[in-house]
């Protein structure tokens, strides 16, 4: 198969979908692989490194995706890349699509047969290929919260960890999942009080049994929800039900329940994020303020740890990429059903139910 590596456009956004080592697994299973130039400048990977291993680098964006029958990549496509695209090509990346009507429309109107990584399931639970983008953006979740709760940043100045003779910093995490796991590890191990929320009794059993009493579980409703925000210095947003757009659990008029300059991360903002005052923001002007708290809403805080992003994504995309590859996507589909639901668009339908639920377009499973 020809494969086609693209540079991610993103601001701030320095992932790359494959490492040379993945080309070299490609072009060893007998498929060619052409690397847009600089694609994988930003994580620290030379086009050099790939040349070796076999990969054509190319400038001509568009003459990459002519050639290629799969595209690679990390991030969803940006309008501005909407034309490159043709019809019955294959798409693997993140596409978050939920919440992003446009590229939807895109991905239906072109038949692009697109391969989202983050409704990817596996036979012991879970989405394998967002788990790694989740651990990194739940721990990268504490230290930017720490970071804007600092005066200089905007925040009301405390320190998470408090000191001796001062209090602890309160942190909030919405949604225990691997996001809030990831956030949770972090402000526990920074010496902060951690209070958990879930809907999931089950989850809220696993932290008290990994955190004891340096963890507060909260089961995830309205009361809980107004009186933890009501008393944090951080909130942290977590939640998802796969493929859907986030919930919104927090308003803007909750907002006045919430301290003076404290802040949230509301990391579900690829979702649609679940505060109602959420929009999407970039790493180089990564928050803005709504009623007195620090919003920050970055919806590829990963590409902010390129190096360790790239070799953590690509160590769990690679199987599914190469599956494709070996077999054609059909085939691939057919003998996996966790890849199937990781298929978001194909031949003009949408196929994944709780994207098209939240998009409000009509489901059309297919089968192979
Ligand atoms: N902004 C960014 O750069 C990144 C964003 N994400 C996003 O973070 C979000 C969370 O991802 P994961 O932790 O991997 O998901 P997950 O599926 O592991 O966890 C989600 C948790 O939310 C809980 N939940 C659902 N509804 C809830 C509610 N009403 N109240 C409280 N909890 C509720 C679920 O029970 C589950 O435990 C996703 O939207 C994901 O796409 C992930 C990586 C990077
Ligand atoms: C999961 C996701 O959206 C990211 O890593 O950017
Ligand atoms: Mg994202």
């Amino acid at each position: 198969m020809k494969i086609g590596l693209i540079k991610e456009i993103k601001v701030h956004e320095y992932r790359v979908g494959l490492t040379p080592d993945c080309v070299s697994a490609y072009v060893n299973a007998g498929h060619t692989v052409f690397v847009e130039k600089d694609a994988g400048v930003g994580a620290g990977f030379e086009n050099s490194e790939y040349e070796k291993v076999g990969a054509i680098i190319e400038e001509n964006k568009q003459k990459i995706f002519d050639d290629s029958e799969m595209i690679v990549k990390v991030k969803e496509p940006l309008p501005e890349e909407y034309d490159f695209f043709h019809e019955g090509q294959i798409l693997y990346t993140y596409l978050h699509i939920a919440a992003d009507k446009p590229q939807a429309q895109m991905l239906l109107e072109k038949k692009v047969k697109a391969v989202a990584y983050e409704t990817i399931t596996s036979s012991e639970g879970g989405l394998p290929c967002l788990t790694p983008m989740s651990e990194i953006a739940g721990r990268l979740a504490t230290q930017e919260g720490a970071k804007y709760l600092e005066k200089p940043f905007g925040g009301r100045g405390v320190l998470l960890g408090g000191v001796p003779g001062v209090k602890r910093g309160n942190v909030v995490i919405i949604g225990g999942g691997i996001v809030g796991l990831n956030a949770c590890k972090m402000a526990v191990g920074l010496g902060a009080n951690v209070t958990v929320l879930d809907i999931s009794a089950s989850r809220l059993a696993f932290y008290d049994d990994l955190f004891g009493s340096k963890v507060t579980t909260l089961f995830s409703n309205r009361t809980n929800i107004v009186k933890a925000i009501s008393e944090a210095d951080l909130v942290i947003g977590a939640v998802l039900i796969p493929g859907a757009t986030a919930p919104k659990l927090i308003s803007k008029d909750d907002l006045k329940l919430m301290k003076k300059n404290s802040v949230i991360v509301d990391v579900a903002i690829d979702q649609g994020g679940c505060f109602e005052t959420s929009k999407a923001t970039y790493h180089d002007n990564p928050t803005y303020v709504v009623n007195d708290v620090v919003h920050y809403c970055v919806a590829n805080m990963p590409g902010a740890v390129s190096l360790t992003s790239t070799l953590a994504l690509t160590a769990t995309t690679l199987r599914h990429g190469l599956a494709i590859a070996n077999k054609g996507l059909e085939k691939a589909l057919a003998d996996d059903k966790h890849l199937l639901n990781g298929l978001n668009t194909y031949d003009g339908k949408l196929t994944n139910e709780a994207v098209a639920k939240s998009l409000d377009i009509p489901y059309e499973p297919v089968t192979f």
